[in-house]
């Protein structure tokens, strides 16, 4: 990153990024402290991690095209952005403004401003049409207007009006009524904005032309493209029919491009006369605009919205002459579920709007980038519907080369630090990672303003020093001087890196130590468990007394059996067997004939 006011422009880059912070407060933010700083005068943004992190996080330096503080109106930010954009538009070649960043940060006020601030969008269609005044083509001439809309469905504001009224009128239930027509009210702000005036602002025409504007709006919700001037969805959006993204059939007969650019097929395309005009289509089309209340934000953008502003030139005689577009695109913001804290469709549409986000993020990062064979990285922009549309309303079909889009960072210095250094991450033009001098034991001690300044100094030392046109020995000595810091830092990121290993350690350590005493206690309960069961399966129970005397009188009778097998035997065998008193020895039997056994 060099020292120059803004950072290098690159030959690939496409999108031209602004970084505007938004005033914030303690209710309005979740941090407690500021950790994005504006150096002043220069197009850099400091982001100093929060006191916890300090210890192991370096201190980050972001470049844009040009930095709005705080204090900057929306006037400033239009003079900057949108002006280019639209002179561009009239002179035929196409734009796209959008605004990118964290939930509640900022973009749909950047956009569509507040109840006492013009948005970009009014501040444009005041321009452009204060501009064109009376050069307007005739209104009654929609037919010429309508030469090459193959692909679109035209109608003037006065027609596209009554249609969305009268539909509100025919709603079967007053509840889509009052639903449309509250939405409606509470963005009261869009057609009766107040300051700043932009009456001192214009684009150059082409002095032998006439012109004519269409405004159309559609949303990416969940991948798939809405119309947002479908008078038919105003009572149920459950019928709302996805439009495709395409080339179109036939194109207009001065366009000489070799490669025709994808239109949104079936839009409808309202031709607004004046600004008053385009104020209520611009109200009609936001009111149908998904939005719901998350926790970070209570009318949280829920879909990607484009306005397209077409300029179309014609010859005094009515013939059309060219044409361009200028799109500005207010992204949904993207958002942590936790912190949103959103559920069920909420979260699958935070998924979705966090996956084309991702993808936007890649496309910018890639922007910057040059490729090993020296040429400009190749963007892959084709990859997301978001990406599609935003990229190719800006970078292809006829014009020819130049700036052409720009995109408004927005952000909360006192916001969720996380998703905001990951948004300033990708979208940088420049980035650059340092390590302050000053210890972090010195940080942690200092209060967070004069750590974020001392850095900053530092860093302007450092920067400056680059850019002096030395002499050899200066040179020399400034390398030397750059080792040595360079070896400072490395000291410092290795005791650091000591420092994160020896925490590493202790923190594995008591983790296998809790472990072991889980394992220990899980063992020693399992070993008596063991041993209660056994001791249960031993115990006796108690005989039952009927069984016992079953079983004592079964071994009586066998017993009994046996006795009186012994006595036949023995009768059997006896001398004196049939012979009663006989000679010889007495029977040892004698008398037990009658013996009862029992
Ligand atoms: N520069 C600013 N000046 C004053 N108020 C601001 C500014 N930026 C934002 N705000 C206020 O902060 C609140 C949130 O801003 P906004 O709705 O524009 O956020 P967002 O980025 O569009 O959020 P989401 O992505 O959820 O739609 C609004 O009340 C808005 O008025």
């Amino acid at each position: 990153m060099e020292n120059t006011k803004s950072p290098p422009p690159s030959t690939a880059q496409l999108f031209q990024v602004f970084l505007r912070l938004r005033p914030s407060s303690p209710q309005s933010s979740v941090s407690e402290t500021r950790f994005l700083t504006a150096a002043p005068g220069q197009n850099f943004v400091y982001v100093t991690p929060p006191q916890e992190r300090s210890r192991f996080r370096a201190i980050e330096r972001f470049g844009f095209t040009r930095i709005f503080d705080e204090l900057s109106e929306q006037k400033d930010v239009f003079v900057e952005t949108v002006m280019p954009l639209l002179q561009q538009a009239i002179n035929g070649r196409d734009g796209t403004l959008a605004t990118l960043g964290v939930t509640g940060s900022g973009k749909t006020h950047t956009i569509l401003g507040s109840k006492d601030q013009k948005g970009m969008t009014q501040m444009a269609l005041d321009v452009l049409f204060s501009s064109i005044g009376d050069r307007m083509v005739d209104h009654n001439r929609v037919d010429i207007i309508a030469s090459d809309h193959t692909e679109a469905i035209l109608m003037d504001a006065v027609t596209f009006h009554e249609r969305m009224n009268s539909a509100l009128v025919k709603t079967p239930t007053a509840r889509f009524q009052d639903r449309h027509t509250s939405k409606r009210s509470s963005l009261a702000h869009i057609s009766t904005p107040k300051a700043p005036d932009v009456g001192d602002l214009w684009v150059d025409l082409d002095s032998k032309s006439k012109y004519a504007v269409l405004i159309s709006m559609y949303e990416l919700y969940n991948d798939r493209i809405f119309d947002l001037l479908d008078d038919s969805i105003v009572n149920n959006q459950n019928r709302r029919k996805a439009l495709i993204f395409k080339k179109p059939s036939t194109t207009a007969a001065w366009d000489t491009s070799k490669e025709s650019k994808k239109v949104v097929s079936g839009l409808r395309k309202v031709y607004a006369k004046n600004f008053q005009e385009a104020l209520q289509i611009l109200e009609h089309g936001q009111a149908s605009r998904r939005a719901s209340p998350t926790h970070s934000n209570s009318v949280s953008s829920r879909s990607h919205a484009f306005l397209q502003v077409e300029v179309k030139r014609f010859s005094p005689r009515g013939n059309e002459k060219g044409g361009a577009s200028l799109h500005i695109v207010d992204l949904a913001g993207s958002e942590r579920a936790r912190t949103a804290k959103t559920a069920g469709e909420r979260l699958a549409e935070a998924g979705s709007i966090n996956r084309s986000l991702m993808c936007l993020g890649q496309c910018l990062q890639l922007q910057t980038q040059v490729s090993d064979n020296g040429k400009p990285a190749v963007v892959p922009w084709r990859q997301s519907k978001l990406t599609e549309l935003l990229f190719s309303n800006s970078f292809s079909g006829a014009g020819g080369g130049g700036q052409r889009a720009s995109m408004i960072v927005t952000a909360d210095a006192m916001g969720d630090f996380n998703a905001t250094t990951q948004i300033l991450r990708y979208s940088a033009l420049a980035r650059e990672v340092t390590v302050p001098r000053a210890s972090s034991r010195q940080i942690s001690g200092m209060s967070d303003s004069s750590a974020a300044s001392s850095t900053l100094e530092e860093l302007a030392v450092i920067s400056t020093s680059t850019t002096q046109d030395d002499s050899k020995d200066a040179l020399i000595a400034r390398l030397i001087a750059q080792l040595e810091e360079t070896e400072a830092r490395w000291r410092d990121a290795e005791e650091r890196c000591l420092t994160i290993e020896q925490q590493v350690r202790e923190e594995v350590a008591d983790e296998m130590e809790e472990r072991l005493e889980e394992w220990r206690e899980g063992y020693v309960d399992g070993k008596l468990e063991i041993l209660r069961k056994g001791i249960e399966i031993r115990e006796d129970t108690p005989p039952d007394a009927a069984e016992r005397i079953q079983e004592l009188e079964s071994d009586n009778e066998a017993l009994r059996r046996e006795l009186l097998a012994l006595r036949r035997e023995a009768l059997g065998r006896s001398p004196s067997k049939g012979r009663s008193g006989g000679r010889g020895f007495p029977s040892p039997l004698k008398g037990m004939e009658n013996l009862e056994i029992y």
